[in-house]
């Protein structure tokens, strides 16, 4: 069994606060490997190698640094299958995500890369005779990024990718349940020959390593993905040294089935973007609205579909769901259920620990769809983010909007219509960043992934994305 270090300046070091954790395996409960719980004395000297490397960098030509960062993609292809099996091995994904995952990761930096000779600036007319004005695009300095453990790999590259190709230096925090796949991306960004100290990856708790690296003037912006409140924990902890926020957050995506739609390719649409990755994507389908005229017709397709699914070792290739990362996150899903029958809601199929014979320590939980459901319901605004689906019937399209709009997150929707006014009007009316008509989640990296409400502020990807990881620096040249 392994025991990761902090990966600090190019080098692999012990942790000053000299604790460990362990991480277990999603799908036996066995210890996969141990990590080190880094201290505020770890994020220091993590934030200084930083610094230090970040100045350089900034003086590499933007095309020098996207070579570097594709031969680091080079690395981390030619080792898709080792760091797809350990992702599996941490996070209890199937293999087969596992690989599409680690192949994000270079389509993140890679889409990063086409931005090296774009970051343009701008010269601007002056109101002032003989005079210019320049506004120029320019590195941060130290980026702090800090990821969830539902796509640790990629959401890795999401913030790499864009943070070092626009001259900044990264100190990378994954998360503690997931961190083991990321730890790996030190070793391939050494070989491909990223400069010591640019990329510096750290492990520890987010409330004690994560709130130091957060709160350091030395930190120019932060770039999150996770859940609200850690969300809203780390606005507050930049606050001192008010450095930019870039934060991406829970969801409760309403999927909303009009009665002229296309109902089988509704119905596969609603499948997976509640059921991937074990129901573990922010823009799952969190809550399903079906209109009362084809409610019944459509459940006669939709539910084969979910009684279909086959829960077992994410290894194997020929399994559909794998398990709940931890076993906390287990007891959540156990608690929705029950409170959702507690407030009238019916198991309509699922609802409890699924039995995954030999591997009796992992954290197996059936396929859930909950019917009379009422809007006012726990299950309709508390996120799962796990493999539960609340269904209601709507009879309007202004009821839909109402409904889908009662939430306090608004990172995606899902529209099924052929109705061009229908889309048009639900995409005006819907509060959200994110809508995807007529196909299920799965957002693309030259769009952009940018959350409502509590649901983040920032956003990521595409060309707005990319822009956060530059400030600007106006001058005026008099020659008058
Ligand atoms: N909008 C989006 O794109 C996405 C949103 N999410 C959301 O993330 C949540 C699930 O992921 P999960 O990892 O449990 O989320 P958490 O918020 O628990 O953790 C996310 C990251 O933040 C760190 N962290 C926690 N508290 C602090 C703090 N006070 N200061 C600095 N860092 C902190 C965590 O460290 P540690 O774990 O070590 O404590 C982890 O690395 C769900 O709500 C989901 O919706 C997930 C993926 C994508
Ligand atoms: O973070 C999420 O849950 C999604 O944005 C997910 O992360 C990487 C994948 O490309 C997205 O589907």
């Amino acid at each position: 069994m392994k025991n990761y270090q902090l990966y600090i300046d190019g080098q692999w070091v012990d942790s000053k606060s000299g604790e460990t954790a362990e991480v277990l395996s999603p799908a036996t409960g066995e210890v996969v490997a141990t990590i080190q719980n880094g201290n505020e004395a770890d994020a220091q000297a993590a934030l200084e190698a930083a610094e230090k490397a970040q100045k350089g960098w900034a003086k590499t030509p933007p095309r020098e640094r996207a070579e570097l960062l594709r031969k680091f993609c080079d690395e981390v292809r030619a080792n898709r299958e080792e760091l797809a099996v350990l992702t599996t091995r941490e996070m209890g994904k199937l293999l087969t995500v596992a690989r599409f995952e680690v192949d994000v990761f270079c389509s993140f930096v890679e889409y990063a890369c086409d931005w090296a000779r774009q970051m343009d600036g701008d010269i601007v007319q002056s109101d002032n005779r003989n005079e210019h004005i320049y506004i120029h695009k320019i590195p941060r300095g130290v980026v702090v990024g800090i990821t969830a453990w539902n796509f640790p790999v990629a959401l890795a590259g999401r913030k790499i990718g864009p943070a070092l190709v626009a001259g900044n230096a990264m100190v990378l925090k994954p998360t503690s349940e997931t961190p083991l796949a990321t730890l790996e991306l030190a070793n391939l960004a050494k070989k491909a020959g990223l400069p010591d100290g640019l990329l510096n990856i750290v492990t520890g708790p987010g409330r004690t390593m994560g709130d130091a690296l957060c709160r350091s003037p030395i930190t120019k912006m932060v770039s999150m993905t996770g859940s609200t409140p850690a969300g809203q924990a780390i606005i507050k902890a930049t606050a001192d040294n008010m450095a930019h926020c870039q934060l991406e957050l829970g969801g409760k995506a309403p999927f909303i089935v009009l009665e002229d739609a296309d109902l089988e390719q509704a119905a596969a649409a609603a499948l997976h973007s509640r059921f991937d990755n074990c129901g573990q994507v922010c823009t799952c389908n969190e809550r399903m609205y079906i209109q009362e005229s084809v409610y019944d017709e459509f459940m006669s397709i939709f539910m084969p579909k979910v009684e279909a699914i086959k829960v077992g070792d994410p290894m194997d290739e020929s399994m559909d769901m794998g398990p709940k990362v931890s076993a906390k996150e287990l007891e959540h899903m156990k608690h929705l259920v029950e409170v959702s029958v507690k407030e009238g809601a019916t198991v309509a199929h699922g609802g409890k620990e699924a039995s995954v014979p030999g591997f009796e320590g992992g954290n197996w939980f059936e396929p859930t769809i909950l019917t009379d459901v009422k809007q006012d319901m726990t299950i309709v605004h508390e996120e799962a983010f796990g493999p539960i689906l609340p269904v209601i019937k709507f009879q309007t399209i202004e009821q839909a909007i109402e409904y889908a709009n009662d939430a306090e997150y608004g990172l995606a929707a899902m529209i099924c219509t052929k109705d061009m006014k229908n889309i048009l009007r639900l995409v005006d009316e819907l509060e959200c960043g994110e809508v995807y008509i007529n196909r299920g989640h799965g957002e693309q990296h030259q769009g952009f992934h940018n959350g409502y409400k509590l649901s983040g502020t920032g956003g990521e990807d595409g060309k707005y994305g990319f822009e956060q990881y530059l400030e600007k620096k106006t001058f005026y040249v008099n020659f008058d």
